[in-house]
């Protein structure tokens, strides 16, 4: 990866996907593949909505409470401001490694797909939130990296009842999922050199063994 494109010189990679599509699955693994990479540099491993105590506590809401579309973006964002203040920016900073499960992918595929806020307010919100002026430089804080575990509605709504009790967003339906996997989709021809597709109908060991291969090439 050339870092000289970068503001910060640190890494900054996410993983996303639809809820039980793997993330979290490979996410600790891809980390210790990294660590033996740079073993001079820190690895944070963070979370979306989260990684702060305050992002913690806006999650519970998120994840829980009944709440307007558009409260429900702009909470999500409100989180990663203080996301970034806290944690992704003076890492990256330090030039250390951030790896975030969910990032603003996730506003756009959930909040847009998903619940229909139009592409233009998310703009604007991710303009705000991560837009940055540095003498004179106009830059939005952006991850190198994002790798998008994709996954048939079906098969991800079978591993997730397998596992756990239904969250707020896991409660909905195939038709939500289908919008939000459209919209991942359709963000990662619009990003290919950023958003590396994952398939992640493959097995776990043939899906470790690709996440192996990527962080070599990072
Ligand atoms: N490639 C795979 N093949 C079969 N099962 C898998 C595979 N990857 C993950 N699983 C299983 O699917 C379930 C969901 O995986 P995981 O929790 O990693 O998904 P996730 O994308 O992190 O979900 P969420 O975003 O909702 O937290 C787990 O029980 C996991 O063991
Ligand atoms: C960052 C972010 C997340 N979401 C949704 C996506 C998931 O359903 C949950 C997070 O749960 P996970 O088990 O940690 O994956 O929140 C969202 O709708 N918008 C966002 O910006």
């Amino acid at each position: 990866m050339n870092l000289q494109a970068q503001r910060y010189p640190g890494i900054f990679i996410t993983f996303e996907g639809i809820d039980g599509a793997g993330k979290s699955t490979h996410i600790n693994h891809f980390a210790g593949k990294l660590k033996e990479k740079y073993p001079a540099k820190k690895i944070i491993l963070t979370r979306e909505p989260g990684g702060t105590d305050l992002g913690e506590k806006l999650r519970t809401e998120l994840l829980n409470q009944p709440m307007h579309p558009e409260t429900e973006a702009l909470l999500m964002f409100a989180a990663r401001r203080e996301h970034l203040a806290q944690i992704i920016e003076p890492a990256l900073m330090m030039g250390d490694i951030v790896i975030s499960d969910r990032f603003t992918d996730s506003s756009f595929a959930y909040q847009c797909g998903g619940r229909g806020i139009s592409i233009e307010q998310l703009n604007i919100l991710e303009k705000w939130v991560q837009g940055r002026v540095t003498k004179g430089d106009v830059f939005e804080i952006q991850p190198n990296k994002t790798f998008l575990f994709d996954l048939s509605v079906e098969i991800a709504q079978q591993r997730r009842e397998q596992t756990r009790t239904p969250d707020k967003f896991e409660k909905l339906d195939i038709h939500f999922f289908n919008q939000v996997r459209n919209e991942y989709l359709r963000r990662a021809s619009v990003f290919p050199n950023r958003i590396k597709l994952i398939d992640a109908s493959l097995s776990i060991d043939t899906i470790r063994d690709m996440m192996e291969l990527e962080a070599s090439f990072l």
